[in-house]
């Protein structure tokens, strides 16, 4: 080894023997080597760096709102506009609800109207024709004229209370049973119906459970094959028994106003009875299946961004299920709120002390005052804009629900600006400044409006994912 000599000190010194320098150099060599595997860590960390900043980033999106908002319909828009090919790839698995759907409403029909299975004699008859409105069978129409036709008709469509059953338990729906069909074939006038709540609720990965796997060898399989035979030949009867004056006059009498949904299945009830009836679009938006807890839905983006992917936590919107939302506040990039505008002169199912719109409103101002959405981005959708328009053009006034509003237009844009105020100057009083808040006015089911609307969601979505990204 060579000396040095720089001012006075020489390396290495003279007292040092062979054994020292060998074992110096041992260290320095040692000390290369841990530096050039430091170096390489490095350098792969920085590799992965590159890497993440080129992979698409995840977004994880919050979806909130009371029952029935329209949560679960406006996920099923994004999947339709992002990822089409699943979405289309489900339409057979959405068969099974959109059934259960429409003979739940069926169902609910016969069952309210107590429309007796055997002719009554004449003793019965008289008790049962004498009571009042409210207990009398169908309507005061039908008392003289059709009340034959229409039993008979009750009579061919019961196979219907055993199709509501297999499709029960073939999606394994919780919730309330169905009337016992021993119950139903009595056919005597029970209590007044109650507004129902005929809500189809599933637990999640029903949509497997729906699907028909051919070659059929299961009995489950030949059972959802037999129930789609025996709506097919009840249909012509669905059909007669919605258009029947005296069933709709019966309704009518009793105050019950059918869901929007089922209405639109039982207009609808010819297609889709039909054996080979396949889901469109629309029959899958308007389909109501009920969210039970927080269900999370991965989407795949298929037309933008390929290979990205977005993770919705979907809630059960009912108030008793609310503490449950907590835990998915954190960690989310956007929370999406919806809001119905068209519940301002409705309770809540569950608790009808309570005013709809009140508990949107409520709802709301909790989730602004969140802390733990302090980093989110919020997107507010003002939705069922067409049900709005359609109850204020029946003549309902908003007014009459809503004293602030007092002499302005009844008309739907107008109280969709209403609403578009008042939800975002809660959220500026509620909310830190960095919380931004997009708003959109909406109609979950008509897919032109959400086509334009969700375009412009994805570029939030996108800006705010990319930012958070960035932050990590
Ligand atoms: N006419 C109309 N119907 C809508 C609209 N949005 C949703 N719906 C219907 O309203 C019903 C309820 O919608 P969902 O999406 O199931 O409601 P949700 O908020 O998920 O309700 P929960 O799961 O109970 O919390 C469905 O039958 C939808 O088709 C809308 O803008 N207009
Ligand atoms: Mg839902």
């Amino acid at each position: 080894m060579p000396r040095t000599e720089d001012k006075g000190n020489e390396w290495p010194p003279r007292s040092a023997t062979e054994a020292d320098i060998d074992s110096w150099e041992e260290r320095l060599e040692e000390e290369r080597e841990a530096k050039r595997v430091n170096d390489e860590i490095d350098r792969l960390i920085e590799l992965e760096r590159q890497e993440l900043k080129k992979r698409k980033p995840q977004a994880k999106l919050l979806l909130l709102g009371q029952s029935e908002a329209g949560k679960s319909t406006l996920l099923k828009n994004f999947q339709l506009h992002f990822a089409p090919k699943a979405f289309h790839a489900e339409a057979e698995a959405w068969r099974a609800v959109i059934h259960l759907n429409l003979v739940r409403a069926v169902n609910f029909i016969l069952e309210s109207l107590h429309i007796p299975t055997q002719a009554p004699s004449p003793a019965s008859s008289s008790v049962s024709y004498r009571s009042t409105s409210s207990l009398s069978t169908v309507s005061s129409g039908s008392r003289h004229g059709n009340s034959d036709a229409l039993r008979a008709l009750r009579m061919r469509l019961s196979p219907l209370r055993q199709v509501e059953l297999i499709l029960h338990r073939r999606l394994s729906v919780e919730g309330p049973s169905p009337t016992s069909p021993r119950e139903q074939e009595r056919g005597q006038p029970s209590a007044p119906p109650r507004q129902p709540d005929l809500a189809v609720k599933v637990r999640s990965g029903w949509k497997a459970l729906a699907r028909i796997r051919r070659p059929t060898s299961s009995t489950n399989q030949d059972e959802l094959q037999d129930t789609r035979q025996i709506i097919d030949a009840c249909a012509d009867d669905i059909v007669a028994l919605w258009a029947d004056e005296s069933v709709q006059a019966g309704l009518r009498e009793r105050k019950i106003d059918l869901e929007d949904h089922y209405i639109f299945f039982l207009d609808n009830a010819s297609r889709v009875s039909s054996l080979r009836y396949i889901p469109s679009t629309e029959d899958i938006l308007r389909a109501r299946l009920q969210t039970i807890g927080v269900e999370e839905h991965r989407l795949a983006l298929e037309t933008v961004d390929a290979g990205s992917e977005w993770i919705f936590y979907d809630v059960e919107g009912c108030r008793g299920q609310r503490a449950a939302w907590a835990p998915f506040f954190d960690d989310v990039n956007a929370m999406i709120f919806l809001c119905p505008m068209s519940n301002f002169d409705v309770t809540l199912k569950e608790d009808p002390t309570i005013n709809s719109l009140l508990d949107s409103f409520n709802l709301w101002k909790s989730i602004c005052e969140s802390k733990l959405l302090a980093d989110a981005t919020f997107i507010l959708f003002l939705n069922k804009m067409d049900l709005l328009n359609k109850k204020l053009k029946s003549g309902v006034k908003f007014s009459d629900y809503v004293s602030v509003y007092k002499d302005q237009p009844n008309d739907a844009e107008n109280i969709a600006l209403y609403f578009r105020r008042k939800l975002s100057a809660v959220h500026k009083h509620a909310s830190p400044k960095a919380r931004a808040l997009h708003i959109h006015m909406t109609c979950a089911i008509d897919t032109k409006t959400m086509s334009t609307i969700l375009k412009r969601v994805k570029d939030v979505i996108l800006i705010t994912t990319l930012k958070d990204t960035a932050m990590i």
